[in-house]
């Protein structure tokens, strides 16, 4: 019998906590007998990883951050979430379109209208109704105040040319994802990312247990591709 592929995507401002989690939910979807793939924005394919060197180390204006996001985004769509998606596996993103809205559009200040053609053309024309716009089954967002994800990036790495920009970037990339959530309200998941780790986690399995997706669920994935 074939199952429905999922696609959730793991979003937030730097720091918020995203990476330290997405394993963590492949396990828990692992035990349940699905296969995952783990996978990332910018990035996920050989073309879209040389595009994120370029976005995160060279100097360049908004529009040219957001087309090489977008243009990143269509060869791992085509070359791998939506292969994974037909296969019936469940798709696990670290960031995709909100990220773009949130970065270039609130942080950059860049005009979302133009944003929006990008997300219609780059994210149609790849799921099997060629109409239906490609986006996550599920968004996780980790809200994190700017200040503590500082904090907490200051123990962790060098900051790449996003993560070395100043706190008021980060309240604006911030605003932008609140303003994403608001505006999909069904798609988006919020976990308070200020809490210890075994509390995101819980938060996060709680997550999974409201669509259907927490443990013992694996009977529930059954169904048409
Ligand atoms: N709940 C938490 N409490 C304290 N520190 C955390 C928590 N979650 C993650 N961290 C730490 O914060 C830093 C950033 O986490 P990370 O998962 O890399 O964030 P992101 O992937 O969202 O940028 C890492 O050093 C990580 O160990
Ligand atoms: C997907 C995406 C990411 N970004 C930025 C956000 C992050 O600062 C950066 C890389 O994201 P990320 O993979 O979260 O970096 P790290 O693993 O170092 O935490 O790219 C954009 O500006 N636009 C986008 O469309």
């Amino acid at each position: 019998m074939s199952r429905t592929g999922l696609f959730i995507s793991f979003e937030g401002i730097d720091g918020a906590g995203k990476s330290s989690h997405i394993s963590e939910v492949a396990d828990a979807f692992r035990a349940q007998g699905r296969c995952v793939l783990l996978t990332r924005e910018p990035g996920g394919t050989p073309l879209a990883e040389k595009l994120r060197a370029l976005l995160l180390a060279d100097a360049m204006d908004p529009l040219t951050e957001a087309l090489l996001a977008f243009a990143g985004r269509r060869d791992h769509l085509v070359q791998v979430i939506e292969p994974a998606l037909a296969r019936g596996d469940v798709v696990l993103c670290d960031r995709f379109t909100d990220a773009t809205f949130a970065y270039q559009g609130a942080g950059r200040g860049f005009d979302c209208g133009p944003l929006a053609v990008l997300e219609r053309m780059v994210q149609t024309g790849v799921a099997p109704d060629p109409m239906r716009l490609r986006e996550p089954d599920l968004t996780v967002w980790f809200d994190l105040p700017p200040e503590v994800a500082a904090e907490r990036l200051s123990h962790a790495r060098l900051p790449d040319r996003f993560e070395s920009q100043p706190l008021e970037f980060f309240r604006r990339v911030a605003q932008g994802y609140a303003d994403r959530a608001a505006g999909a309200p069904q798609r988006f998941a919020r976990i308070d990312a200020n809490q210890e780790r075994g509390v995101v986690w819980q938060q996060l399995q709680a997550v999974l247990v409201a669509r259907g997706w927490g443990p013992g669920a694996a009977a529930a994935h059954e169904g048409a591709a």
